[in-house]
């Protein structure tokens, strides 16, 4: 092994660069994430050329800008177009006070991969998918240099993950717990697995695949049913007497936990769940269930009880190598504040509830 870092730990530090406002170099396009960056260095960004504003096309639908490069856009940067303009057509939150921003120009000629990729990372980094982008022939030294094509097929890719640790933890559910901890080999999060009981490995185990909330896990929060999910499996588990729970630290269903909170301020704007993540600019669902099938197979897992509403979960477990041999609906915790959004997850997303 040498020392040079190779293209997932180019990956890793990329995504610290963007969250920290620095640019990197994708295809000779220097990419700089609008939510970190700071005015000079949009002033010295403009010293390179022309810069164009990256977009997924759902952001641009929101804005009625045309997607001509399918699941992006191009959007031209006026000359006199500073942080405030960049910022308000990144982020949705004054779209109803200021709504109309453009009209916006985009781009439709020349090629996008550098732009596909800038998005991508900045998804992966948890930031607002809206990248600057300015053409650059000699970039400043210093700069992580990335490959558009490689850095797509590397983000789509099934992450890695090795146990680092695991210990006994009694719970109130079942003094008999085991918590695993999961490391991503990409640098990214880290994922749990609570083993309760001594689940045989040659039977379909009880399992329950638990994507974080920290509002509802932690806090408590009425808006969705994430809380009282989480307890009733493992009750249920502690009742059965074996089972395991994976916790994916995938909050907001991939977004991360400050998009989710602009996507609950859209809420409150009136937006439901699948609007308010469309109009920032992700899909309804940014999760990797691939996770949760590998984090299976590595306990030595290969059948389960699934429990879940979210048919997506049950086909990516069978698409993965792990065989569901019976859904175990979870229905608990409808209140008077998530009954519009349980309903939205029936009618738009699928769930069977
Ligand atoms: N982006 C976004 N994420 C949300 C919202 N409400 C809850 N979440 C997240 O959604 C995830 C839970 O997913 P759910 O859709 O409730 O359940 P599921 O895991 O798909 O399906 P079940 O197995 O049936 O529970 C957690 O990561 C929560 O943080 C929301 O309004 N917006
Ligand atoms: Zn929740």
């Amino acid at each position: 092994m040498t020392l040079l870092p190779t293209l997932t730990e180019t990956i890793s530090r990329a995504r610290t660069d963007l969250r920290v406002g620095l640019p990197v170099v994708i295809d000779g396009h220097l990419a700089a994430a609008v939510e970190t960056l700071a005015p000079a260095r949009l002033a010295a960004l403009r010293g390179f050329g022309k810069p164009v504003l990256a977009l997924t096309d759902r952001r641009a639908e929101t804005l009625k800008a045309r997607a001509y490069d399918g699941d992006l856009a191009r959007v031209e940067v006026p000359g006199d177009a500073d942080l405030t303009w960049l910022r308000a057509v990144a982020d949705p939150s004054d779209d109803l006070r200021v709504p109309m921003k453009g009209p916006l120009f985009t781009r439709r000629e020349g090629d996008a991969s550098a732009h596909r990729a800038a998005l991508a990372l900045a998804k992966s980094a948890e930031l607002l998918p809206a990248v600057l982008m300015v053409p650059v022939t000699a970039p400043p030294p210093g700069l992580t240099i990335l490959p558009a094509g490689p850095v797509l097929a590397q983000l789509a890719a099934e992450t890695a993950l090795a146990p680092v640790a695991a210990a006994r933890l009694p719970i109130a559910a079942a003094e008999h717990t085991r918590l695993h901890i999961l490391r991503a080999e990409d640098g990214g999060s880290e994922h749990y697995a609570v083993e309760i009981g001594d689940p045989s490995r040659d039977a379909p185990v009880l399992a329950r695949l638990h994507s974080a909330c920290f509002t509802g896990d932690v806090l408590g929060s009425l808006k969705c049913d994430c809380g009282p999910q989480l307890h009733a499996a493992l009750a249920a588990m502690g009742t059965a007497g074996a089972g395991v729970l994976l916790y994916l630290n995938q909050e907001g269903r991939g977004i991360g936990l400050a998009n989710k909170m602009r996507a609950y301020d859209l809420q409150s704007q009136g937006f439901d769940t699948v609007q308010a993540n469309h109009r920032l600019g992700f899909e309804d669902d940014e999760r990797d269930f691939r996770l949760g099938a590998a984090m299976l197979r590595r306990l030595g897992f290969s059948s389960v009880r699934l429990m879940t509403n979210n048919p997506r979960k049950v086909a990516m477990m069978e698409g993965h190598g792990i065989r569901v041999v019976e859904r175990v609906p979870l229905q608990v915790g409808r209140n008077r504040w998530n009954d519009a959004y349980l309903t939205v997850k029936r009618d738009k997303s699928g769930h069977l509830l």
